[in-house]
């Protein structure tokens, strides 16, 4: 199995969770945009947050959807965050009535470098550690810095020992 440590413990989100935690993220954003409780865009950051995007996205009919491509991880080391594709600039301004989505805000870099780029957006996430929480306007769930998040699409259906018949 890959080295999961320093994380002491392992977060296992289905689709079905995440599909619920995405859709209580919409609710909770839903009538809080600038405009009269409306937002003018959805921002992904790729490539997790687009499943959260899409999901909040459809909950808040809006139909204009961009992405946003940072790069913070190797597997689970962390590197210098780097923006590899922007949004479309128009489209952007200083972030006033975008929703900016990812899946999750760990130490928070990857929101802090968009912060710098979009200062006025609204910052969401599904899931929150502690470090990262100053970063995020909106999140469902907090689990504790020493956890690892493990997504749907990082993860497959597999056999699994009883539990009598492990070691
Ligand atoms: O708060 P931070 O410590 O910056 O970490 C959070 C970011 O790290 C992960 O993305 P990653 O860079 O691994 O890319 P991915 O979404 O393509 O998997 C995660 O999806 C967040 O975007
Ligand atoms: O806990 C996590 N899970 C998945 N990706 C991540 N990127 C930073 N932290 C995490
Ligand atoms: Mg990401």
């Amino acid at each position: 199995m890959r080295e999961r440590l320093p994380h002491e413990k392992g977060f296992h989100v289905s689709w079905d969770q995440i599909h619920r935690d995405g859709r209580a993220l919409a609710w909770r954003l839903d009538g809080k945009g600038p405009d009269n409780g409306s937002w003018r865009a959805v921002v992904g950051i790729t490539r997790g947050g687009l499943v959260p995007a899409m999901i909040v996205s459809r909950e808040l009919d809006i139909r204009v959807v961009d992405t946003i491509s940072v790069k913070s991880y190797n597997h689970q080391a962390q590197t210098q965050p780097q923006v590899i594709k922007a949004p479309q600039a128009d489209l952007m301004g200083d972030g006033t009535g975008i929703l900016v989505v990812d899946d999750l805000v760990d130490s928070g870099k990857t929101l802090e470098l968009v912060r710098r780029l979009y200062p006025k957006a609204h910052f969401a996430t599904v899931y929150a550690k502690p470090s990262g929480k100053p970063m995020v306007d909106t999140y469902i769930t907090e689990v504790s810095q020493d956890t690892w998040i493990f997504f749907p699409w990082d993860m497959a259906l597999q056999y699994v020992e009883p539990y009598r018949g492990r070691d």
